[in-house]
């Protein structure tokens, strides 16, 4: 069955008619906790984090809008101080859009077979959201699998109020936007991150300095990773494991000029109780998006956030 709805785990999986290629949902953040090629797991997942709703999930892909990091991190933040700390969309429970979701096509039209799971979030489902977020929006969320890819949209609409007299209509949605990808990787110490040589980026372990990555592959061999590249778009940035033994292609849509590398070495990771002893070995986070300054949104409009995953 390409799509199928575990109710009791609250986990929608996708898998394609021959068996070459799956997907995990949860509806829980619409967090994806998995992506396989064959029998080979692209996404790191934490054995330590529990799954059950009660913290954001340590792996997958969290969707994070609509503000990156805390509020503070941002020089002029719009007045979202409230908002947590990478905002409500991975900690919500989401909806599956089942009408448009189990579209059980097996093919596209150029006979690739893949399939679709479709998921959705409104403000109003978001509980206590008016204490720090003022503007009404609906997610929806398309999760599209193919033999070799996992692509990810987030649509963020902006929707107009019925009352017409309501400021927070007439004043554009503020916000940041990004998908948390945690890659698996053999070793983070060896994988080489490229695509992003001549950009500048906010260096977080730093106090945020602003610098420029001279050379390209990036092999963090062992040291924390915290950068936000400032853009503009790659056309892809490529995680490859090393050995020849492939990798994974990391796109997106052109409104998505940053990118975060991040892994937080061993130090920090032994701080962190969500994720397994030396978890922080087995992935690198490539993070497209855009979180440097607030995205404006007319009541109305859609800001469509695309990710591919294209393993090699
Ligand atoms: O622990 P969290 O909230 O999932 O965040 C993990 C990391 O996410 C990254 O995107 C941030 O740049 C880091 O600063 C942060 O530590």
């Amino acid at each position: 069955m390409p799509l199928d709805l575990s109710s009791e785990d609250s986990i929608v999986h996708l898998s394609l008619p021959s068996g070459s290629a799956t997907a995990d949902v949860l509806l829980f953040g619409a967090t994806v906790i998995s992506f396989k090629t064959g029998q080979k797991e692209r996404l790191f997942l934490s054995s330590a984090c529990p799954l059950d709703g009660s913290s954001a999930v340590r792996g997958g892909i969290p969707l994070i809008f609509p503000v990156f990091g805390p509020a503070s991190d941002h020089k002029d933040n719009h007045g979202l101080e409230k908002v947590p700390r990478h905002g409500i969309a991975r900690t919500a429970m989401w909806k599956l859009r089942s009408e448009v979701g189990a579209k059980e096509d097996g093919k596209d039209d150029s006979g690739e077979e893949q399939v679709t799971a479709s998921f959705a979030l409104s403000s109003k489902d978001v509980k206590g959201i008016a204490g720090f977020y003022q503007w009404p929006f609906e997610l929806e969320y398309d999760v599209t699998l193919t033999s070799t890819t996992l692509t990810t949209s987030l649509h963020i609409t902006h929707v107009a109020s019925s009352s017409s007299s309501s400021s927070s209509s007439a004043e554009p949605m503020r916000f940041q936007t990004l998908q948390h990808t945690y890659l698996h990787v053999p070793s983070s110490l060896s994988a080489s991150i490229s695509g992003l040589q001549g950009q500048s980026y906010l260096d977080k372990t730093d106090s945020a300095a602003t610098k420029t990555l001279q050379s390209d592959p990036i092999v963090l061999n062992g040291k924390e990773s915290d950068a936000v590249f400032l853009g503009p778009a790659p056309p892809a940035v490529d995680v490859a494991y090393g050995g020849g033994e492939g990798g994974v292609r990391v796109k997106r849509s052109p409104n998505c000029p940053n990118t975060t590398v991040w892994n937080p070495a061993e130090e920090k990771a032994n701080g962190m109780k969500d994720l397994h002893e030396g978890g922080w070995k087995e992935f690198v986070c490539v993070e497209p998006g855009t979180v440097v300054g607030f995205e404006e949104l007319v009541a109305g409009k859609t800001f469509t956030a695309t990710q591919t995953l294209e393993a090699f």
